[in-house]
């Protein structure tokens, strides 16, 4: 017999990321190939936008999707989360040359008031939520405090695509293939001061920092070159990565929702504590997931060059935590 369609409401959803998105989630590649969904779409109450949306729903029903049981367009979240199983909130303006993702707060900080406080009265009670929009983690966490009603673990923050930028530069500098790189982790934040960790990576199961063995490579080149992979981008499309940030959305929403077999990812999500970072902090962690739940990877050893690393995108989250106060 097939499967019930779950509902899966997407913010955004005529922007860019929406574009190279939502065709993914109606094919089966976010939720499985035997999953039908259900696509509630937000956009902003403004013509062009709302016109562009109806041009994108043209083309998901022309894509004659087996799976795609329905598609909805909206202008209001209130209507775009009812019973939403899955929200992807990626809807919010992104950076341009020169800017940094936290000076987004001012403009994009209050949509996750209003979206959280949606999701609160309407989502489903168990709906995994996405916050993509930037700054991703201070968003998320603007949305989870605005949603007292709902459990705050189902809040979390894309570093999937730190994370897959991490691999790919580790597979590019060993010459292996990036689907053998396990136990990788990304800590903090998603901006330039996230912590990209390789110390207990494996490839086949020898040691990626062995293999590498260069810590002036790890120090100087890694982790700039991933920090700041997103400013490199804008520099050279004149616009912010928008398929690679997709294709991260949609490995951490089946992830999160069909598992991982025991392989590490990386997550943004509420601390409980772990690892001493203050509880309620949206931060990277790396998990694994099974059953529809994520669990933080206990017993990590951090040493001091690594705990210097934390501290310093620990500080920029509860910077940005203190300067969203009056969004809460
Ligand atoms: N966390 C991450 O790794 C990444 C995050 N991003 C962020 O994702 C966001 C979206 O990026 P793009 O799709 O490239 O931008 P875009 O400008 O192409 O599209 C954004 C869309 O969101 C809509 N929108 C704005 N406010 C909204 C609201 N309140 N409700 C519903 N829709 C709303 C706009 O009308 C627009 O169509 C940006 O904040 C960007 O910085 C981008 C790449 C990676
Ligand atoms: O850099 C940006 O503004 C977009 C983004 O978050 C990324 O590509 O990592």
């Amino acid at each position: 017999m097939s499967k019930k369609p779950v509902r899966v409401a997407v913010t955004g959803a005529a922007g860019q990321i929406g574009y190279a998105l939502l065709f993914r989630i109606a094919s089966g590649e976010m939720l499985g190939k035997d999953q039908p969904v259900i696509l509630q779409l937000l956009e902003i109450p403004d013509e062009k936008a709302q016109n562009a949306l109806k041009g994108v729903i043209m083309e998901l029903e022309d894509c004659a999707f087996p799976l795609l049981a329905g598609v909805e367009a909206h202008s209001d979240p209130m209507t775009a989360f009812k019973d939403t199983d899955y929200a992807l909130l990626v809807g919010s303006r992104p950076r341009g040359p020169g800017m940094e993702r936290a000076e987004l707060l001012a403009v994009n900080g209050a949509i996750f008031t209003t979206q959280g406080k949606a999701l609160n009265a309407v989502a489903s009670r168990n709906v995994k939520v996405l916050v993509v929009g930037n700054p991703a983690n201070t968003n998320a966490y603007i949305a989870m405090k605005s949603a007292p009603d709902l459990p705050a673990k189902n809040f979390t923050a894309m570093l999937r695509l730190d994370h897959n930028r991490a691999a790919s530069q580790l597979a590019a500098k060993t010459g292996k293939a990036v689907a053998s790189i396990e136990k990788l982790a990304v800590w903090g934040n998603h901006s330039p001061t996230m912590y990209a960790d390789y110390r207990n990576a494996t490839i086949d199961g020898a040691s990626v920092k062995d293999l590498i063995n260069d810590e002036t490579w790890n120090r100087e080149t890694f982790l700039p070159t991933v920090g700041k992979r997103g400013a490199a981008i804008i520099a050279a499309r004149g616009l912010s990565s928008a398929a690679s940030a997709a294709n991260a959305a949609i490995d951490h929403m089946r992830d999160w929702a069909l598992g991982t077999n025991g392989k590490w990812v990386t997550m943004g999500i509420p601390s409980n504590g772990e690892y001493g970072i203050p509880k309620e902090v949206m931060f990277g962690y790396p998990v694994t997931c099974e059953g529809g739940e994520y669990k933080i990877v206990q017993g990590i050893e951090i040493d001091a060059f690594s705990q210097e690393c934390i501290n310093k995108t620990l500080k920029e989250l509860t910077d940005e935590q203190d300067g969203v106060k009056h969004l809460l």
